[in-house]
């Protein structure tokens, strides 16, 4: 018997896409499965919730939410053989995206009954995972405004957006090493991708893959108000890398070091975080997670 477990974000999205028990029992009828469902009651909740299921001897284990959710139960099953499946109820679901996963919940269910498996790439930023990207900088800045917000939704993405736009200009310098080569720059952003989508199909580095053993990175230095409204646009075209200052590449690894500041705020699969440590070291863990495709 197959040990499957739910872990449903019930405030993911727009919270009227909710993967509930009726429609899993429907589902998952037969006696080849025993099933097991489990809600979030609070940030991080997920993790918790999957190191349990884990103990508990779950085989597949499904994350229903946003990037967010899928972060908090793929970091728990990186290197293990434990398949991890995704019915995407969130806002943006880049990586869901990226996997062409489909959003209506049965046809994801189906998919997961199917099993077929994709091995990817995660991405390491100090001791966290991240699956679809990082950044430092304006991305940052619009998640923080974003979580302000209590509804998540593009129109608040937008709204977050246009905060962080007004705001601009409290950068702080940065070291940057890639290929042992440093540069010191105040960024406007400093985006590092696995996946190709952001979300909402818009993305930052089309041309990313999930199994090719790199991180796609695009580094922006300050730049103008008038140039950020250029770059959103050429973004909304995916003809950002036209851009003169905008430097898009793939590495391995890249390290950064605070020059001022107490702390890089930085956003981890659209989630904030305070990193205090004066050093960041992005990297990637070569085809670790099993992923229901
Ligand atoms: N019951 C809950 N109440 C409040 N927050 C929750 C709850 N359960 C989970 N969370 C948190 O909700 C946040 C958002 O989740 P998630 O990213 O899955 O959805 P989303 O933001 O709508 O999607 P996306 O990231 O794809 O845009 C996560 O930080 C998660 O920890």
């Amino acid at each position: 018997m197959k040990c499957i477990h739910f872990i449903i974000n019930p405030i993911a999205g727009s919270s009227n896409n909710i993967v509930t028990k009726d429609i899993l029992q429907k589902y998952f009828v037969d006696d080849k499965y025993s099933l097991t469902i489990k809600l979030s009651t609070h940030k991080k909740h997920a993790i918790k919730l999957t190191k349990q299921s884990i103990d508990e001897g779950a085989t597949i284990i499904v994350a229903c939410g946003g990037d967010g959710t899928v972060n908090e139960v793929a970091s728990c099953i990186v290197g293990t053989s434990i398949k991890l499946g995704i019915i995407p109820t969130g806002s943006g679901n880049g990586l869901a995206s990226n996997l062409k996963i489909p959003k209506i919940i049965e046809k994801a269910i189906t998919l997961i009954k199917q099993e077929n498996i994709t091995q990817i790439d995660v991405g390491t930023i100090n001791e966290h995972y991240f699956f679809s990207n990082t950044g430092v900088g304006f991305d940052a800045s619009v998640i923080k405004n974003y979580e302000a917000s209590n509804e998540r939704t593009l129109y608040n993405y937008i709204k977050a957006s246009l905060k962080s736009f007004r705001e601009l200009n409290k950068q702080e310098e940065v070291k940057i090493s890639i290929d042992n080569k440093n540069t010191f720059i105040n960024p406007f952003m400093i985006f590092v991708s696995n996946s190709n989508e952001l979300g909402y199909k818009i993305s930052l580095t089309p041309k990313a893959s999930l199994r090719d053993g790199l991180l796609d990175a695009i580094i922006i230095p300050k730049i103008s108000k008038i140039k950020v409204v250029v770059f959103g646009v050429l973004m909304l075209f995916r003809k950002h890398q036209i851009l003169k200052k905008a430097q898009v590449f793939q590495t391995k690894s890249i390290h950064l070091l605070r020059v001022k500041g107490s702390v890089f705020e930085t956003q981890i699969d659209g989630e904030l975080y305070q990193i205090k440590e004066k050093h960041i070291f992005i990297s990637l863990k070569e085809k670790s997670l099993n992923v229901i495709t």
